[in-house]
């Protein structure tokens, strides 16, 4: 499934990037997203692959276009039969996210992504647009931190495998009141905090890079990102655990409906029959084979943002396999006229 795949969708999130990007600073989420989305159903609709989104533009963004169920590759152009034989082509499940941190795009605020993951069919958590508790950290702590113990307990194992105080580890928290309480036991507990506005998905990935200065991400986000950030970590070998959340006395607003009641009513519907399990990586990205793919919209820690020039525009991104295991940075160069220089650095 590989081989060619892991190029292609370099391409597929790079041409959301691009798209989004000419949006950043505009002050128009909504737009910054829906080109990403457009331009990433355009260049996957052109993969001879049997794609079925899986993950997608679900209940939160209600868009016509990679909502989940939706099935995208060849086969879904008029003409499929003329050029490939479907039966020939590997049936893969996708779960994307177009524009992550669409605010941070608007706003020209840094760590948004075109992002997606990739595995054999059934290899992907089919996660509802819920809230999930998540606990990401770095390859050495994998298996020792654990999100049912504390905050002030995991940064006591953190320091322990990472072989540095308290003090040196810096944790990410979403800035959201539902964390009033987690930021402060962070704080007394001697660790340093960073904030972020938006964008999860970055922060999660961060923790498996040693040189990003992000040890773990602790709190609630959505749990769509969660699974796209557990097929990562998956693939590097980091710890990333994840619980919905479905009472709305833990998050008052946004993804889940008002009554705790409903909601698990919800879940039930979509066969999630033990709403309490905390969930691994692997069980989030249970495939054989997994694929992650990641471009910068605005720079972040791991990736630099789009960055137009007369004639073209460079991106980098990030590509992860569980395959190959291998995690590739790819720097490139868009050329759309005919180029007269390529600038270095
Ligand atoms: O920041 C985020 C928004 O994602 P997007 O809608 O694709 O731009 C994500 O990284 C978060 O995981 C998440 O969506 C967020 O925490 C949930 O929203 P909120 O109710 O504002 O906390
Ligand atoms: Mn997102
Ligand atoms: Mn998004």
């Amino acid at each position: 499934m590989e081989n060619t795949l892991g190029l292609e969708i370099i391409e597929v999130v790079e041409q959301a990037a691009i798209a989004s990007a000419r949006w950043m600073g505009k002050g128009d989420k909504n737009t910054a997203d829906h080109v990403a989305v457009e331009a990433m159903r355009e260049r996957m609709n052109k993969i001879y692959m049997r794609g079925r989104i899986v993950i997608g533009e679900g209940e939160r963004d209600d868009a016509p276009m990679l909502y989940i169920g939706e099935e995208v590759g060849i086969c879904t152009r008029e003409d499929a039969h003329t050029v490939c034989n479907p039966d020939e082509l590997v049936e893969i499940d996708i779960a994307v996210d177009p524009c992550e941190g669409t605010n941070l795009v608007a706003y020209g605020q840094p760590g948004s992504m075109a992002v997606l993951a990739i595995a054999e069919k059934g290899g992907l958590f089919a996660a509802p647009d819920f809230y999930m508790k998540k606990l990401a950290a770095p390859p050495q702590a994998a298996g020792h931190v654990d999100i049912n113990k504390s905050a002030t307990e995991n940064l006591k194992i953190l320091s322990e495998c990472l072989n540095r105080s308290i003090e040196e580890l810096v944790v990410v928290v979403m800035k959201r009141d539902r964390h009033n309480e987690l930021i402060k036991e962070i704080r007394e507990a001697g660790a340093r905090v960073r904030l972020i506005s938006d964008g999860d998905v970055s922060a999660a990935i961060s923790c498996a890079f040693a040189g990003t200065n992000i040890h773990a991400l602790m709190g609630i986000g959505a749990a769509p990102e969660g699974v796209i950030s557990a097929a990562a970590m998956r693939c590097l070998g980091g710890h990333f655990q994840g619980q919905l959340i479905y009472d709305p006395a833990v998050v008052k607003t946004g993804l889940i409906g008002e009554s705790k009641e409903s909601n698990l009513e919800r879940l039930k519907s979509m066969n999630i029959n033990d709403p309490d399990k905390v969930y691994n990586s692997d069980e989030l990205a249970s495939g054989q084979t997994v694929l992650f793919a990641a471009s910068g919209i605005t720079p972040g820690t791991l990736m630099e943002g789009v960055r137009f020039f007369h004639g073209g525009a460079r991106t980098q991104s990030l590509v992860i396999s569980s395959q190959s295991r291998t995690a590739r940075f790819v720097d490139t160069i868009h050329m759309w006229d005919e180029p007269k220089y390529i600038q270095l650095r």
